[in-house]
């Protein structure tokens, strides 16, 4: 096993990629500190969705907690490492995976939307490595920080242009971390995932136009599915990658490649 008896905390864990990075890291034999927002209403309708990735994760032998948070505020990372000290001992890998895309075009867009964006995406995933970072360091033992970025770090999108900005800086954060991490023996890498069927998209995607565009579009001829990444966060996360530090992994099927 990849990731045995390591802690991993994954933030936006409950749904998606986060949902299958969490699981992922159980399969390998982590326990996991699942981080989510916002979805502890039951007329939200996502209670469920929780409790669903934890008996996922008990089902592969391993331990899980579920803590609700939200990753814009700084207190949040703070509060993430203190319930997996507590509940576990330590933590060995962070996946800061949770984000927002609130589809919007540009010339209209209200500054709420730029600044709950970067919020979340950007100053959240800064956040949530610092206090990751800092326990790592403490512990003395090193650690693998994976963060989510995408390939929209490398390129546009006109509904995106508060969203994009946001994933070319975790990859940017990952890059300057590694170095200023690197002497505690803190590996920091982000993977670009091209575009994954997940909530997230759901919308746009229910274009069958838009979808079949894409899946033309993708050399591998299907949309990624939440695994396809995860498994790749895993491979990071893990030994099999301890002279990887500073690296982005595309996971998009070929897309970026792809153009014409
Ligand atoms: N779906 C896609 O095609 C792609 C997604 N990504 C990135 O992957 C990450 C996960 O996206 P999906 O799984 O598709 O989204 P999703 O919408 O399925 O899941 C989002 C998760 O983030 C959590 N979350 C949302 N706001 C939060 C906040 N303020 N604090 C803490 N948690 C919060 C939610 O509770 C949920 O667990 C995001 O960072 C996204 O930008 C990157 C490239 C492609
Ligand atoms: C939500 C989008 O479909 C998705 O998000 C990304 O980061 C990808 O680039 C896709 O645009």
């Amino acid at each position: 096993m990849l990731l045995n008896d390591k802690v991993a905390i994954v933030t936006g864990g409950s749904r998606g990629i986060g949902r299958a990075i969490a699981v992922a890291c159980a399969r390998e034999g982590a326990d996991v500190v699942i981080n989510y927002w916002g979805e502890n209403d039951a007329s939200y309708g996502r209670r469920s969705a929780i409790d669903e990735v934890l008996a996922q994760i008990e089902w592969h032998g391993r331990r899980a907690i579920a803590v609700e948070g939200n990753v814009a505020l700084p207190q949040t990372g703070i509060d993430l490492v203190r319930h997996a000290v507590d509940a576990f001992g330590k933590v060995d890998v962070l996946a800061s995976n949770a984000g927002i895309c609130p589809f919007h075009a540009f010339l209209d867009m209200p500054p709420s939307v730029l600044e709950r964006t970067v919020g979340v995406n950007l100053n959240g995933a800064f956040y949530v490595t610092q206090a990751v970072a800092r326990q790592m360091k403490e512990q003395g033992t090193g650690g693998a920080i994976v963060a989510t970025s995408s390939i929209s770090a490398l390129v546009g999108g006109g509904m995106q242009t508060h969203y994009t900005p946001t994933k070319a800086g975790v990859h940017s954060l990952m890059q300057s971390c590694a170095i200023a991490l690197g002497p505690y023996g803190i590996r920091c890498n982000s993977v670009m995932p091209g575009t994954i069927a997940t909530d997230l998209n759901a919308q746009d995607l229910a274009d069958g136009e838009k979808r079949a565009y894409f899946e033309r579009r993708i050399p591998l001829g299907r949309l990624g599915a939440p695994e396809d990444v995860a498994d790749c966060v895993v491979f990071l996360a893990s030994d099999m990658a301890r002279y990887v530090t500073g690296a982005a992994l595309l996971v998009d099927g070929g897309l970026f490649v792809n153009l014409q």
